[in-house]
């Protein structure tokens, strides 16, 4: 191709109705009021908000961002499949598409009707489909199949008809949403080594995935979106760890403000014990005391929770526990198997525990907090309390990382 941009996109605007979302039509008398009132503002989920986006031809470029970030949006309109509401999007070349499951088939027809029907609104002549037909077919893998019609085909074999017509009709532009997840793993095998050829041939390939792994090794370039725009864009690894970054940021403002709501609550459903002790709040500190929600793995992780006495008791006992998400216990004490030295413990204050090092794995984790008495009656027993969250560190598995080294030595040394 010979433009400087295969896809130039400024000011995009989409938005959505939000009435299937909202449960205002609750009446029949407002249901049947509906059609004379007047739409405002409010009624519109602006998921693409000005956006501004130019891909150059050849370049594979993945999109990332949040669940409903408007990634699926984005490709779709640039499939031709949504319009833009405002702004203006232009792709150069023929476009295929790898979106919806089986889009653009229609089910009663058999699967070879169903390649012309398909290769036709792609803008290739019946003849150019049929000298691709054989390819399209032997590619697909279908077989016999090809004659039955498509409703009866699996979710699989429609993303295998799919994937052969839009990567045999010789885009110069590929659309690819998450699908390829659906086939089996010979098939995305297969998708994996086309869509390399597609690579190496020079075409623009624009693909949208939540597999950051695969998106690191496969695309030269990233486009996170976020908040209806362009978050960042560029080399891939340097626009996945922004993304992380992010993503991480807004998780710990949200545990560090549901940490807060739940102490001031102090999660009714969650939470037993005679009462005599009443936990306040509760918070999760990093080493220079400020609360979050995220930890790195590794890192120190202080623990602080307030107390007050209702009733004077003497055998006051505190404990700590840490849940993985599969609700197994990582670990917990409690300070009676401590020994821990509080001294005398006034009616009202904060009781500290300080980790040195949180040595899990990454991952989400809850914390349990408890008040009670020396015998193992609860006072104020809380669970679930607050979500941990362990970010960073190797990509190790399972739910304790000591520190560790390895080595290796040779048989004869030793004998
Ligand atoms: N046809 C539609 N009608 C109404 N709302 C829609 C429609 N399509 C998408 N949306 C809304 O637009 C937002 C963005 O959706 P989209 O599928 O583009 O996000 P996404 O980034 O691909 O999300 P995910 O990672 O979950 O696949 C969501 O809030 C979704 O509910």
């Amino acid at each position: 191709m010979s433009t400087a941009t295969a896809i130039e996109i400024a000011g995009l605007v989409k938005r959505f109705r939000r009435e299937m979302l909202r449960r205002d039509y609750t009446t029949w008398k407002s249901l049947l009021l509906r059609p004379f009132q007047r739409r405002g503002e409010g009624d519109y989920l602006t998921v693409l908000d000005g956006l501004d986006l130019s891909i150059a031809p050849g370049r594979t470029v993945a999109i990332i961002g949040q669940n409903g970030s408007g990634k699926s949006t984005l490709l779709k309109i640039l499939a031709g499949i949504y319009k833009a509401d405002q702004g203006t999007v232009t792709v150069s070349g023929r476009v295929s598409s790898l979106i919806e499951l089986g889009a653009g088939f229609h089910p009663e027809f058999s699967g070879r009707e169903n390649i012309f029907l398909n290769g036709t609104i792609l803008g290739l002549s019946k003849k150019e489909i049929a000298a691709r037909y054989e390819e399209i077919v032997a590619y697909s893998g279908l077989g016999d199949f090809i004659e039955a019609p498509v409703r009866t085909y699996s979710s699989g074999m429609y993303v295998r008809l799919g994937f052969a017509v839009a990567v045999n009709v010789d885009p110069d532009v590929l659309l690819v949403d998450e699908v390829l997840a659906v086939g089996d793993e010979a098939f995305a095998h297969k998708c994996e080594t086309k869509l390399n050829q597609f690579k190496a041939a020079g075409k623009t390939i624009v693909l949208v995935s939540h597999d950051l792994i695969a998106v690191k090794k496969f695309a030269d370039e990233v486009v996170w979106l976020d908040g209806g725009k362009v978050a960042a864009q560029g080399e891939a690894a340097q626009v996945i760890d922004l993304y992380r970054q992010g993503v991480a940021r807004r998780e710990d403002e949200m545990g560090r403000a549901q940490a807060q709501a739940r102490a001031a609550e102090l999660a009714a459903e969650r939470r037993w014990g005679q009462g005599e002790v009443e936990i306040t709040a509760v918070r999760l500190l990093d080493r220079e005391g400020q609360a979050h929600a995220v930890f790195t793995s590794g890192a120190p992780l202080n623990l602080e929770i307030d107390y007050r006495m209702r009733q004077e008791v003497d055998d006051l006992v505190f404990g700590v526990a840490i849940h993985n998400s599969a609700g197994g216990l990582c670990y917990g004490s409690n300070t009676a198997i401590d020994q821990a030295e509080l001294g005398p413990v006034p009616p009202q204050g904060t009781v500290r525990c300080a980790l040195q090092r949180l040595d899990l794995v990454p991952g989400t984790y809850t914390l349990d907090v408890a008040a009670h008495a020396a015998d193992g009656r609860a006072y104020d027993y809380l669970t679930q309390v607050a979500t941990l969250s362990v970010r960073g560190g190797p990509r190790d598995e399972g739910i304790w990382r000591p520190p560790h080294t390895w080595s290796l030595s040779s048989r004869e040394d030793k004998a």
